[in-house]
């Protein structure tokens, strides 16, 4: 064990000092929420709103009258529906307000700009001033993988089923001992991971997929693209990698519930429920230059049970507290709190259509 000391002790420190949260009323993220709207206690005035759609920083979106109105345009349809799902579900539940919310992946709001203007964002990191939202993707307007996801990855409660039917069929004991991910080339933090597993395939196995972006073999570090393969067999595997892509990837939700020990790369880019999944107690932290993944591995590999351990803890936290009550209830805290602050009486704009909920394809 003296090998092992400095990781078994983090461990145990970690574990020591969790304190798990409530499951009622998504009290877990409250934190986060009261984090992200205090840069805006002062107040939201009209004229602070207005830069955000004259700048185009996301979508405007109003409610008045229980009712959800919204701009023409909207950057990615699929997304905004995705947004406007969780939305419409709640809205009677909703004083009047309006807001910006960005749809593109990247944040809008760096700590440096002047003025401080709202923005809803679903990933940031500390430099930015966004406030985070539960991605369109728990809905729809995830994005397309073909063959695997051709409407866009999505349905998380849907998801949530086939995931846990897989954890089932690959329990810890018949999981395959490798680091497994499959993924595109979205950022190159995930370099290492694929070139390490050219090195040794015993030990990893990583390969680059097509994206829409992708152009020639450049794309997938000069090899061609893997075949893509689903989320649910990827529980085949006892180590699985998540990395950031262009902002968080929405992938890493879907790792625990596999019952496989998450390996987290970097801790920058966060979603909102990121904040309450710990380090050792729930996931492994890798490094984002990767310079500790070797011996990450290898102490796993000896350390079976506290494996299995961290990944049963992992795989509970997010089986209790990220379900779609728990996304539905976020953005009904987050917009109610929201709400608050603005400090005007918000006009409802008359060239904006209304949003009515709409039929799912799969429902028709
Ligand atoms: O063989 C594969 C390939 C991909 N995926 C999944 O498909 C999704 C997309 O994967 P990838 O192409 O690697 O993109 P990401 O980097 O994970 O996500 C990108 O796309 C998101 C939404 O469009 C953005 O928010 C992220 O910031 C951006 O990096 C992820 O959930 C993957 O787990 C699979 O399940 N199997």
């Amino acid at each position: 064990d003296a090998k092992w000391k400095k990781f078994l002790i983090q461990i145990d420190r970690a574990v020591e000092n969790y304190k798990p949260c409530a499951k009622e009323n998504c009290q877990c993220y409250q934190r986060i929420r009261e984090q992200d709207l205090a840069p805006f206690q002062e107040g939201i005035s009209e004229e602070l709103l207005s830069e955000a759609i004259s700048r185009r920083l996301g979508t405007h979106y109003q409610i008045v009258g229980k009712k959800l109105y919204r701009e023409h345009d909207c950057m990615f349809p699929a997304r905004c529906s995705g947004v406007e799902h969780f939305i419409l579900e709640i809205i009677d539940d909703l004083p009047d307000m309006e807001m910006v919310i960005n749809v593109r992946d990247y944040p809008q709001v760096p700590k440096w700009m002047k003025p401080r203007i709202p923005v809803f964002s679903f990933s940031k990191t500390s430099e930015y001033y966004d406030i985070m939202y539960p991605a369109w993707t728990f809905w729809e307007g995830g994005p397309a993988v073909w063959p695997i996801y051709p409407t866009g990855l999505g349905r998380w409660d849907l998801m949530r089923e086939n995931l846990i039917s897989s954890a089932e069929k690959w329990p810890w004991k018949k999981k395959i001992s490798k680091a497994y991910f499959r993924g595109s080339r979205t950022s190159s933090e995930r370099d290492p991971l694929i070139l390490l597993s050219r090195e040794n395939p015993d030990l990893v196995d990583a390969e680059y997929t097509k994206n829409q972006a992708w152009k020639s073999e450049k794309d997938t570090l000069g090899k061609p693209p893997a075949k893509e393969v689903p989320l649910v067999d990827h529980c085949k595997y006892k180590y699985l990698f998540n990395f950031r892509g262009v902002a968080a990837s929405f992938r890493l939700k879907h790792l625990f519930l596999c019952g496989s020990l998450v390996f987290h790369v970097g801790e920058d880019w966060q979603e909102f429920f990121y904040t309450q999944l710990k380090p050792w107690v729930h996931y492994i932290p890798v490094k984002s230059d990767l310079s500790d993944v070797r011996e990450l591995l290898e102490f796993v590999k000896e350390n079976d049970d506290i494996a299995q351990d961290i990944s049963e803890r992992g795989r509970q936290f997010i089986m209790e507290h990220l379900q779609m009550k728990d996304i539905s209830c976020y953005w009904q805290r987050l917009l109610t709190e929201y709400s608050k602050a603005l400090i005007y009486k918000v006009k409802r704009k008359s060239s904006y259509n209304e949003i009515s909920p709409r039929r799912l394809k799969t429902e028709l």
